[in-house]
């Protein structure tokens, strides 16, 4: 199964009331300021601003968010890349048409703790932001996923699988004659308290809507152009930053995908395709895909690793309950040390040769590398 559209193919659903309602850079100089102290567990000192070429020639930047974020996140060049360009945003935004609604009406009084004060973690019985996840929370009181429930996210069984009628992904390879859908992993989602709970904004359920707090870098490497790594050790489970970017319809993402040129690097498009199983005969002007292409967040550095990254990627419910829109939210699959490149899984297809994008030859050196034309097979 697919999960992103472009550079390899993808797959993708949303039980919405109906669809059819829905429907600089600063040089890195001796004046650098210290990263900002990271509230994530198990917080480890470093030496991370050791790393950076004080007087590089290279292009170095203190902090890519702009501010934007409650951490900096630098930029360590020392090969020579070429400056990103794109435009930091801390949040999702949507490009034009994709219909994003968020109300109170919409989020009944079983799909929120309007009772609650305080942290709902602490609380003797579960409040219903918990029922989601079957009564007990996604996150321990350390702000960590909980291992039961993550390690049933990184090996979701084979029974998880859906097929959607009509898939939005495949009628975009074939608009005529469109093949059966290929299936799509039946995600489960985390799903955090927001504005009608009455709990407060340091509730242990508000992990992914308080953005990222671990110390991250983006820097070159020889192969991959950027990448991410984090400069403390990241026990399993630590919240990483959400995916951000453009919200765009299919619809929107294939006419972006037409007019860019051939050689232009881009990111790599997140179907928002968990409930495609649940939306009957979903249009291509109502699927939804996050693009981090223009604008985005530190996410859309992060390079792909075939089969075991060190990160997975879990859905998550925040303003609404209808998971036609959601939020992609990363997690580390194991302990992270220092330094370590953070990967992803893009879940790209290879071999799949009639997919509009082509794929790049994949770099990962994982032992599980699916890329065989990178074997020379
Ligand atoms: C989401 S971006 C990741 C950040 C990117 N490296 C950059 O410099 O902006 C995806 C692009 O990174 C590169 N990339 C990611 N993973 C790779 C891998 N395993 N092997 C080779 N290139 C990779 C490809 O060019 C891909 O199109």
């Amino acid at each position: 199964m697919q999960k992103s559209i472009a550079e390899g193919s993808t797959s993708s659903n949303m039980n919405t009331v109906t669809h059819k309602k829905r429907r600089k850079i600063i040089q890195v100089e001796d004046d650098m300021e210290p990263i900002a102290k990271p509230t994530c567990p198990a917080v480890q000192s470093d030496n991370s601003n050791s790393l950076v070429k004080r007087n590089s020639k290279f292009h170095n930047d203190n902090d890519i968010t702009r501010g934007t974020e409650k951490i900096k996140i630098p930029l360590i060049d020392e090969i020579g890349l070429e400056p990103p360009k794109f435009l930091y945003i801390p949040q999702n935004i949507s490009y034009q048409d994709a219909y994003v609604p968020f109300s109170t009406a919409r989020i009944s009084d079983g799909d929120c703790c309007l009772k609650c004060t305080g942290d709902c973690l602490s609380r003797r019985v579960p409040c219903a932001c918990s029922r989601e996840t079957g009564g007990e929370f996604a996150y321990t009181s350390k702000g960590l996923l909980r291992e039961e429930f993550l390690d049933a996210c990184i090996e979701p069984k084979k029974h998880d699988l859906f097929y959607c009628q009509d898939c939005p992904l495949e009628k975009a390879k074939n608009d005529d004659n469109p093949e059966p859908c290929k299936g799509h992993v039946l995600r489960k989602f985390i799903k955090e308290c927001w504005r009608k709970c009455g709990c407060t904004m340091n509730c242990g359920n508000r992990v992914v809507q308080r953005g990222p707090t671990c110390k991250l870098q983006v820097f070159s490497t020889e192969d991959k152009g950027w990448a991410v790594r984090s400069t403390q050790y990241l026990p399993k489970g630590s919240f990483i930053c959400e995916y951000v970017g453009e919200i765009l319809t299919n619809t929107e993402l294939y006419e972006r995908n037409k007019q860019s040129q051939v050689n232009e690097r881009h990111t790599y498009p997140v179907l928002l395709d968990a409930d495609w199983g649940s939306e009957q005969g979903l249009e291509d002007e109502e699927a939804l895909c996050l693009d981090a292409t223009r604008f985005g967040n530190v996410a859309r550095f992060i390079n792909h690793r075939c089969s075991d990254s060190n990160l997975i990627e879990i859905p998550v419910e925040i303003e609404t309950p209808h998971h036609h829109y959601y939020h992609i939210a990363f997690f580390t699959k194991r302990d992270i040390d220092p330094f370590e490149e953070l990967t992803w899984d893009y879940g790209i297809d290879f071999a799949d040769v009639e997919h509009p994008i082509k794929a790049f030859k994949c770099q990962c050196a994982s032992p599980h590398c699916r890329d065989v034309r990178r074997k020379g097979w």
